[in-house]
């Protein structure tokens, strides 16, 4: 390890690990589920640490959260009830609360000291907390699922850490079945579904679950983030009956309605225009669309 410099090294992306330059440690701390680092570094902002795996820096941030939030929610007409799993730093909310047509969004995180973390360190990210129309529930996604009626959201987003540890649970079939269940008729859900240059095993086995499970449209999208692993990250965009969703022309484009604007500024990354990262599978090997 080079002193003065945090480096990402995790057995999920073995031989490999990206550096940042330290200019500060800001926060460490241990809640019940995971060790939480927050550092100043040089070049990317703050950046939010957890079990040694970065989540968010302050530079990059929007590219991952804007992707996350309106694959899905521009996706469908007027969405209305919204759920987050995970996602406990605001970022997905503060993109979520930028939908006039939303009314409601549940958000369920396991971990308090993500929130509390990023409420004080993430200003700009936590924001997402403010708005009157969340509720933060603390506990475990699986059990906040099994517990929610059938058919409750228009949306699910499902913002987790990897497979090692707390959401080790959220990439597992029984999972995505509850998720089918808690989303209405032609509902849409879209989750963190890794890299298509470390995790093909793992995009495989999501990929074939979601096929048996989402009898809409099953979609993989991917995008730049240049500090996750490998430089890129991926979504699941799935819907659970009806026409198959198309994602490269959003039928509810979020820059139509710059309300949200003045309150959460401008979007840094996403727009309806530019013909994002989506990839179709040809089994059993992933091919790529031309993106842009
Ligand atoms: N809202 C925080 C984003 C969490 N997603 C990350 C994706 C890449 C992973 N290696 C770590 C979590």
């Amino acid at each position: 390890v080079i002193p003065g410099w945090f480096s990402e090294i995790s057995p999920l992306w073995p031989g490999e690990a990206h550096s940042l330059k330290v200019e500060k440690l800001l926060f460490q701390g241990k809640s019940d589920y995971q060790n939480v680092l927050v550092f100043q570094s040089s070049t990317y902002g703050k950046v939010l640490v957890l079990d040694g795996v970065i989540q968010l820096t302050e530079r990059d941030e929007c590219a991952y959260q804007e992707m996350i939030t309106h694959l899905p929610l521009c996706s469908i007409l007027n969405p209305k009830k919204v759920l987050v799993i995970g996602g406990g730093d605001g970022g997905v909310l503060r993109e979520v609360a930028r939908h006039s047509s939303v009314e409601k969004i549940d958000i369920c995180e396991i971990d308090k000291m993500v929130v509390d973390v990023s409420k004080q360190f993430f200003p700009s990210v936590a924001l997402g907390f403010q708005d009157p129309r969340v509720t933060l529930h603390i506990g475990d996604g699986v059990a906040f699922l099994n517990a929610v009626p059938k058919g409750t959201y228009d949306a699910i987003i499902v913002d987790s850490s990897d497979p090692i540890g707390p959401a080790q649970e959220l990439f597992e079939k029984p999972f995505f079945e509850s998720l089918a269940k808690a989303l209405r008729p032609g509902g849409v859900m879209c989750t963190q579904a890794e890299s298509i240059w470390l995790h093909m095993q793992i995009i495989e086995n999501i990929v074939a679950n979601c096929r048996q499970i989402f009898k809409g449209s099953v979609n993989y999208a991917w995008t730049s983030v240049p500090t996750y692993p490998s430089g890129v990250i991926g979504f699941m965009l799935c819907s659970t009956e009806g026409p198959a969703v198309d994602f490269k022309h959003p039928i509810n484009p979020i820059d139509a309605d710059d309300s949200h604007v003045k309150t959460k500024g401008p979007l840094k990354f996403y727009n309806s225009e530019v013909r994002h990262c989506i990839s179709w599978f040809l089994y059993p090997t992933l091919c790529h669309s031309s993106c842009f």
